[in-house]
């Protein structure tokens, strides 16, 4: 992996003509987990797609840019909030679709490895269609480690989990994404004061940032600073909501 270069996004996004966030001020440090939380529909898909280059159905007006001036494009993996896997193809099939999409040979011994973490190597030659909607997830989350960037977007990438599977899988990916520059789009605000090395929130009027606890992530659930911090953010969204 090359080194994770630090991301900002800055300015203003309109739907129809309407703003839908501005004044937003996004920086993601080099080579830590940034928690991007807010508001259902607020945006925060948006911004992943923003940053990577994708088509988005309203008007952004600002700036995206790396840290090393280099482009973004082609250095990013991302996990969508579904899990777009080609329903005609096995799990492990899936899970090295970039490698065979680039014409490149996949290292099927890490496709394993990674599936057998996950916990799917009973159903590696599985079609998607007999995964529940947690194992697919857990598929999806598979394939976006395979790539090995040094930035990656996950946007609500436990959201189907059950909550020890969701621990276990939040602990993986802090592993395996030690020293990447990680978006993670979160509605779950223990999730966030677990991950995070610095937690975001989007509203309308723009970025606000929130604190994390002292001690480096990934941090115990059990932490004290970890149930305080997730308390406190929880009633400030709900507060946000009201
Ligand atoms: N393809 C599209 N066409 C038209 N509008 C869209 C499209 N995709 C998203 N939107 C609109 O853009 C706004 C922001 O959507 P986005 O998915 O970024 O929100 P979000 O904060 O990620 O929401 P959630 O937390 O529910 O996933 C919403 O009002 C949504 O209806």
């Amino acid at each position: 992996m090359t080194n994770a270069p630090a991301i900002t996004l800055s300015g203003s996004y309109r739907l129809d003509q309407i703003p839908l966030f501005s004044d937003v001020n996004l920086h993601l440090q080099a080579g830590e987990w940034t928690c991007l939380l807010g508001k259902s529909g607020m945006g925060k898909s948006t911004i992943l797609r923003l940053i990577l280059g994708l088509e988005v159905a309203g008007a952004f007006t600002g700036d995206i840019t790396a840290g090393d001036g280099a482009p973004i494009d082609g250095r990013a993996s991302y996990m969508a909030q579904t899990d777009l896997l080609l329903p005609w193809l096995t799990l492990r099939e899936n899970v090295v679709l970039g490698a065979r999409l680039r014409g490149d040979t996949a290292d099927l011994g890490r496709a394993d490895q990674l599936i057998d973490r996950v916990g799917l190597r009973d159903y590696r030659d599985a079609k998607p269609a007999a995964l529940s909607g947690g194992m697919r997830q857990r598929a999806a989350l598979a394939r976006c480690l395979m790539e090995d960037r040094p930035v990656v977007l996950l946007d609500e990438p436990f959201s189907a989990l059950d909550a020890g599977t969701r621990a276990d899988m939040q602990d993986l990916a802090a592993e395996v994404l030690a020293g990447r520059t990680v978006l993670l789009v979160t509605h779950d605000p223990a999730e966030a004061c677990r991950l995070g090395h610095r937690i975001i929130l989007l509203t309308a009027e723009g970025t606000q940032n929130w604190p994390v606890p002292d001690s480096a992530p990934i941090r115990r659930a059990d932490d004290p600073q970890v149930l305080q911090g997730q308390a406190a953010l929880l009633a400030h969204l709900r507060g946000a909501a009201a």
